[in-house]
């Protein structure tokens, strides 16, 4: 099985072409390439595939070719993977399966189309406007944070970490309790402070994330969008820019008023082969 392996600013995926839907993906499988230890290493596996040849892609795909397959490190999938559709982007460009200097490149997701616009290093996508709807908490050991349930096509919830306490202190080995009653299906929890003003940004927002089916990660592009959208509102801004820097680096959030856009680097760093029976021996 050939695999392309790539990440944005730290969030690493599997990539697997499979343009004519004929691989056999299963969460077993996708739990094992993504082993670090045992298989080759990543947040999640992306598998490339026309929208028409996938049945999740059909449904999905208005006018976009290709429909990004999503799937967590655990084998569950997820709806929408902001980092990914930037490295699927960049898969795309890179394989000449898309054509960079054309029209914004639509991309089929589960939570709709989004459109990638390719730069080099950086790729923007205009994202699905992301939606602040409840207030709830998240629990860390014994600490108890107040957050927004914001929802970017996948569940997110927004914690603000207040009274000095570094981010770096909180233990994210464990994933941070939650309300199940208002997330059935698991959610993505951010924790935030405000960072120091910077330059060609209206706000500055750091954050750490611990992902649903990923455990903590580097980055989370629908993370940084659903940070983005609740300091922006917490500011009474109709518009701006918000840089939102991760473990893994930054990248940049922007509403125009009218549109959602998520920017920053994305990369693929190696090809190879891996023989799928080895995986589980
Ligand atoms: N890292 C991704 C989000 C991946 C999906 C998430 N773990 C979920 O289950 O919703 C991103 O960059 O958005």
């Amino acid at each position: 099985m050939l695999f392309t392996k790539g990440h944005g600013t730290g969030n690493d995926f599997v990539i697997l072409g499979d343009p004519d839907g004929a691989l056999a993906l299963t969460p077993a499988l996708v739990a094992a390439l993504c082993d670090r230890h045992r298989g080759i290493g990543a947040d999640g596996v992306l598998r490339v595939v026309r929208s028409a040849k996938d049945p999740d892609g059909a449904g999905h795909a208005g006018d976009a070719e290709w429909f990004m397959d999503y799937w967590n490190a655990d084998g569950s999938f997820a709806e929408m993977c902001g980092n990914g559709v930037r490295v699927f982007a960049r898969y795309l460009v890179a394989n000449g399966l898309a054509d960079p200097g054309g029209e914004d490149l639509p991309v089929a997701t589960r939570a709709g189309v989004v459109r990638a616009r390719v730069g080099d290093p950086i790729i923007s996508v205009q994202m699905r406007a992301p939606e602040v709807y409840a207030a709830s908490t998240a629990t860390v050991g014994q600490l108890t944070f107040p957050g927004v349930a914001v929802d970017c096509g996948n569940p997110h919830l927004v914690c603000g970490v207040h009274d000095g306490l570094p981010l770096g202190s909180l233990d994210l080995h464990a994933a941070p309790g939650y309300d199940t009653a208002l997330f059935p299906g698991g959610v993505n929890v951010e924790f935030t402070t405000v960072g120091d003003p910077v330059e060609g940004a209206d706000m500055h927002m750091r954050m750490r994330v611990y992902e649903r089916g990923s455990a903590e990660t580097l980055s989370c592009g629908s993370g940084a969008l659903a940070v983005g959208a609740v300091a922006l509102r917490d500011a009474g801004l109709r518009a701006g820019v918000v840089a939102v820097d991760l473990p893994g680096g930054r990248l940049t959030v922007t509403y125009d008023g009218a549109s959602w856009w998520l920017a920053g680097p994305a990369v693929l760093v190696a090809t190879g082969e891996v023989d799928p029976a080895a995986l589980t021996r």
